[in-house]
């Protein structure tokens, strides 16, 4: 039998969820909560096992320790998996199981969505718990995080310009941008207006319409690239916005780009590419600390919805990277390993400060009354 203590001996708790009534199989990870309670959203996948499903929780639980802790935010690393396919097997009851199996955790979990799950979902979850985030203004949440990623990665942008360049102006750079999305389309429409040359990719036709029609309001030139070919752009920039893993032995070869600064998940493959790309003088923004702006947001939600407020937190951002980019050269390590080190002594500075149970919605003494 598989030593369980083992594959989990990272994480604090991990917390299978089995409700018979709807159905519902889910997997809660619960990382680190030295920094606060865990935050971390939960995707639903019909993932082949449940180790698959296991797997998956227990790697992006522990990013979100890392990225709460770059990010400033007084959260730890949690994630949730529900084993379902989005497409069938969601039911508002099966998301109210799931919001009392949160409940259950007292506050040491916060949630909300990620892929697979939707807003509307987790208005269902929110009868059961207030542990939920990120759920449109109309029922009290901050709605739409991918206005302060898309600032998240202008900042991330000028720190970069300005590590290579001395200036943080971001025109006349060229900028290939894969993925024209929620986040995509508002990074281009803002480089656009910053007067950049663009090459952009998206699958989805209408989403190349909407920016060629943009830049067509306003003057200026986009060239569409299909597929791999946005790998190869003459362009100063990558500016990754759709999936994951793009970064991998297949396109690293082929990238031309000076460095590579965007929203995706995960865009390394592996961490040796980390370093494939220092040997290929490409400098690389880690993902984590670029597009922090949307957990930013859901952070900051739970002092009450302020959009300016989170505005002003994601500038950090820039600040952040510059010190990244200065301690990976000082020290002739990648940018993933000086952000993961900043992390990781951040945590151990800040766990001196917060007691365990520091954030908890209801501190512990409350519960013995
Ligand atoms: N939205 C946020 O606040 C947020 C926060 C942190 C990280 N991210 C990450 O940023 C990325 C983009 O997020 P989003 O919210 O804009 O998602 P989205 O789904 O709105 O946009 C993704 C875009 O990528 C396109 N796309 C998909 N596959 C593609 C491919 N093979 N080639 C080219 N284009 C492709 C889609 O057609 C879509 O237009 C994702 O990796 C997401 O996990 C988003």
């Amino acid at each position: 039998m598989t030593d369980m203590f083992q594959k989990i001996k990272d994480h604090e708790q991990v917390v299978f969820c089995n409700d018979e009534s709807t159905g519902l199989k889910a997997i809660i990870a619960i990382h680190s909560t030295r920094l606060g309670p865990a935050l971390g959203g939960c995707r639903m996948f019909p993932y082949n096992s449940v180790d698959e499903a296991l797997e998956d929780v227990l790697r992006l639980s522990k990013g979100m320790t890392y990225k709460c802790a770059a990010a400033d935010c007084d959260f730890g690393g949690g994630k949730a998996v529900i084993i379902g396919d989005p497409l069938k097997d969601k039911t508002p009851e099966l998301f109210r199981a799931f919001g009392q199996f949160v409940e259950s955790l007292n506050g040491r979990f916060y949630t909300g969505t990620d892929m697979g799950t939707s807003t509307e979902d987790f208005v269902h979850a929110l009868k059961e718990t207030n542990c939920i985030v990120g759920v449109d203004e109309v029922y009290g949440g901050s709605g739409d995080s991918s206005v302060p990623t898309a600032h998240g990665v202008i900042y991330g942008l000028q720190a970069t310009n300005k590590a290579l360049t001395g200036t943080d102006d971001l025109s006349g750079k060229s900028y290939a941008i894969q993925g024209l999305g929620k986040v995509g389309y508002k990074v281009a429409e803002r480089l656009l207006e910053e007067g950049a040359d663009l090459f952009v990719t998206d699958i989805s036709r209408q989403a190349i319409d909407q920016l060629l029609s943009k830049a067509k309001e306003i003057g200026a030139g986009v060239k569409v690239l299909s597929g791999n070919e946005i790998y190869e752009a003459q362009a100063d920039f990558f500016v990754p916005c759709a999936m994951g893993g793009i970064i991998n032995d297949e396109t690293i070869g082929l990238l031309k780009v000076k460095a590579i600064v965007g929203s995706a998940n995960n865009q390394l493959k592996d961490m040796r590419h980390g370093q494939i790309l220092k040997d290929k003088s490409i400098l690389y923004a880690p993902d984590y600390i670029v597009n922090a702006g949307g957990l930013i947001q859901v952070a900051d939600e739970l002092y009450t919805p302020n959009k300016e407020r989170v505005l002003r937190k994601t500038k950090a951002i820039y600040n952040s990277l510059l010190n990244i980019y200065e301690h990976a050269e000082a020290n002739g390590i990648t940018t993933v390993e000086a952000s993961n080190q900043f992390c990781e002594s951040r945590i151990e500075a800040r766990t001196r400060r917060n007691s365990f149970f520091s954030h908890m919605k209801r501190p512990k003494w409350s519960v013995r009354t």
